[in-house]
């Protein structure tokens, strides 16, 4: 199927990148329909921006991250693409990060099934052959910030609400050693000390001056920032850069392959407690009265 600049489209046929979400069938199969993940592909450029569409705050719901997944598996295995811009259509929000309704009011086995999927999706962004730079529109707390994180590069838009860090301690919860390993691995280990437990969040002005972004700019400048950054990556010649991405992440990523299936039990177990549960429904209940 032929690919066109600058608009959502087909990428094979039959199958439509960003109008997939994940239902269960009458056979338990899933089943995919939906419009959460906008592909804009540029094909002559190898670049494909990937916008996130998930209102009103791109919260990394379980059908949502399916969606995602799919997708950079389709753009990963599609040679014409090299490069992956990841941007938020949203207005003023990157992603809220995880969608603590997920994470409240559930089952043992939804808390297993929804983190396999938050596993998935960082192994597939932090692992990704292709350059991703991440274009940030919007506030990125917790799982947003550490979306950004599996990027190459990120681009911050100068507005002093767009606050970006890992907030867990906020919430009462506790980043997983993975979240930490990449913020260290961004930011250095006493700056992401700091940040983890007092849980941080960053305007772009301390942002870039601690590296938790490469660059902020102007908002009607972001995506073209991201393109000529995506361009001066894309002159390195791949096989050299994917090695050598690779070398600088495998341990990372292999920490937490390792110990997948501990770390989902972990996870399990520390969210269904009692006390963690009732500090996550205070902290959404805080969030909904925040309007009135
Ligand atoms: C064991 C460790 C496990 C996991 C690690 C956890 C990682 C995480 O990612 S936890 C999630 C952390 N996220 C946050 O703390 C962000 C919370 N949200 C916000 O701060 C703000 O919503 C915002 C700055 C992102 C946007 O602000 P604003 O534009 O003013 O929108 P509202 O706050 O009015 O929100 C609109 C609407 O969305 C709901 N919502 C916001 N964030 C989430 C979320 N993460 N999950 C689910 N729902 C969320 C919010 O309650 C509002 O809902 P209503 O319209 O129904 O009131």
């Amino acid at each position: 199927m032929a690919l066109l600049a600058g608009r959502t489209v087909l990428l094979r046929a039959g199958v439509r990148l960003g109008a997939e979400a994940a239902t269960r069938g009458g056979n338990g199969a899933r089943r995919f329909a939906s419009h959460r993940v906008l592909v804009e592909p540029d094909a002559a450029a190898g670049i494909a921006t990937i916008k996130l569409k998930n209102p009103p705050v791109n919260s990394l719901s379980l059908e949502f991250l399916t969606e995602l997944i799919i997708c950079l598996e389709k753009l990963e295995n599609d040679k014409t693409f090299r490069g992956i811009i990841l941007t938020s259509d949203c207005p003023g929000i990157f992603s809220a990060g995880l969608d603590l309704r997920e994470m409240c009011g559930k089952n043992p086995a939804h808390y297993a099934e929804y983190w396999r999927a938050v596993q998935e999706i960082w192994l597939k962004l932090y692992l990704s052959n292709m350059v991703l730079v991440a274009a940030i529109n919007g506030a990125s707390p917790a799982g947003g910030c550490l979306m950004a994180l599996t990027c190459d590069y990120r681009v911050l838009a100068d507005n002093p609400r767009y606050r970006i860090g890992l907030n867990e301690t906020l919430l009462g919860i506790i980043a997983p050693f993975w979240f930490k390993d990449n913020l260290v691995n961004t930011i250095g280990h006493r700056a992401a000390d700091r940040a983890l437990q007092l849980g941080l969040l960053f305007p772009p002005t301390e942002a870039l001056q601690v590296g938790m972004v490469d660059q902020v700019v102007p908002e009607d400048q972001i995506h073209s920032t991201a393109l000529s950054v995506m361009s001066q990556w894309l002159a390195i010649p791949d096989h050299a850069r994917q090695l050598t991405k690779s070398m600088m992440r495998k341990a990372t990523a292999d920490h937490l392959i390792k110990q997948r299936e501990a770390d989902i039990q972990n996870f399990v177990s520390f969210i269904s407690k009692d006390s963690i549960q009732k500090s996550l429904q205070v902290y959404l209940e805080k969030l909904k009265q925040k309007k009135h």
